[in-house]
């Protein structure tokens, strides 16, 4: 059923596991996460952005959403990601989001807080959680760097916890979101985020975690795509960040990687087929493995 996203967090946290946050734009990820999350019995956040929400509309994401929400045995919440200001925010309560993400980690320090405290004024009294983001992950899109890092103070962290009363942290410790990560080697930066929930004890949240499996990658590449340099986080380290206390894992672009790559297979193979669903329905299936697997890496297997 749709649960509070509060609900997920403090399970989580308490029992030391990451719940998956996956990404949907349309009724295709959306229902390979939910049978993905009901074959698993595991509970999900199910997450959309500001620009999924102009691709297909609020009230067909939420819609949809709604519609199952007693079709499913796992709990689940629908979380607003990446909410980029309280008008963001008031939509989605009014569309019945249980969890939201106010991110405003782009701006000053006193303005992230002092946003972020009026939205857990607005959310909390309505049982919906929030999430705030401290430091700014590298966006990199196709190589290109276009904001520049910060990592997360672990003592900033610890005050801006208790100065908003938030349910959820996500600290940038060196991820970036999209298929190509990391100038160098991978490396997140274990010792911060162990101190970052040393200081805050608070259910932590890890952005920009896909890990771009080459098979995906490779079939991409076979099938008329072109991803020079894709690289993730190795799934050993998405392991030992939720062993630090990361207990959210955001998932988009692995969801992303295993649809258009059997897309690409299927179109190029099928040559005659003009019947979408054809295309579709095993790219879905694709979808709904690899969001297993990450479940499984989550720990979140069995704890519905
Ligand atoms: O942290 C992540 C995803 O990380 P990933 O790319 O490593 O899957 N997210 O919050 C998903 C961000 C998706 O944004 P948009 O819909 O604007 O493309
Ligand atoms: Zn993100």
């Amino acid at each position: 059923p749709l649960v509070s996203g509060k609900l997920l967090f403090e399970r989580a946290n308490e029992f030391g596991f990451a719940v998956g946050a996956f990404n949907f734009n349309n009724m295709e990820f959306l229902k390979a996460i939910l049978e993905a999350a009901q074959e698993e019995e595991a509970p999900v956040f199910l997450q959309t952005t500001e620009s999924a929400i102009g691709y297909a509309g609020i009230e067909f994401l939420a819609g949809m959403v709604h519609a199952v929400k007693d079709s499913y045995k796992v709990p689940f919440a629908l979380h607003l990601d990446h909410g980029r200001s309280v008008e963001s925010v008031l939509l989605a309560i009014r569309y019945g989001y249980t969890s939201v993400m106010i991110d405003y980690s782009d701006k000053p320090y006193k303005e992230n807080l002092e946003v972020t405290r009026k939205v857990v004024s607005l959310c909390s009294p309505l049982g919906i959680s929030v999430e705030a983001e401290l430091g700014r992950l590298v966006g990199r899109e196709d190589e290109v760097e276009s904001v520049e890092e910060v990592l997360v103070d672990p003592e900033q962290a610890k005050e801006f916890a208790l100065g908003t009363g938030i349910d959820a942290l996500a600290p940038a410790i060196g991820t970036a979101h999209g298929a190509f990560k990391f100038k160098g080697e991978p490396r997140l930066d274990f010792e911060r985020l162990r101190r970052v929930k040393e200081r805050t004890n608070l259910p932590l949240v890890l952005h920009g975690a896909s890990g771009v499996y080459y098979e995906y990658v490779n079939e991409i590449n076979m099938y008329g795509g072109e991803l020079k340099g894709a690289r993730g986080v190795p799934d050993d380290d998405v392991r030992r960040a939720i062993e630090l206390g990361i207990n959210k894992v955001n998932t988009d672009t692995d969801l992303r990687l295993a649809f258009i790559s059997t897309l690409r297979r299927m179109m190029s193979e099928e040559r005659r087929n003009v019947d979408p669903r054809k295309f579709l329905k095993p790219a879905m299936e694709e979808v709904k493995e690899v969001v297993k697997r990450r479940i499984r890496l989550y720990g979140s297997s069995g704890k519905a």
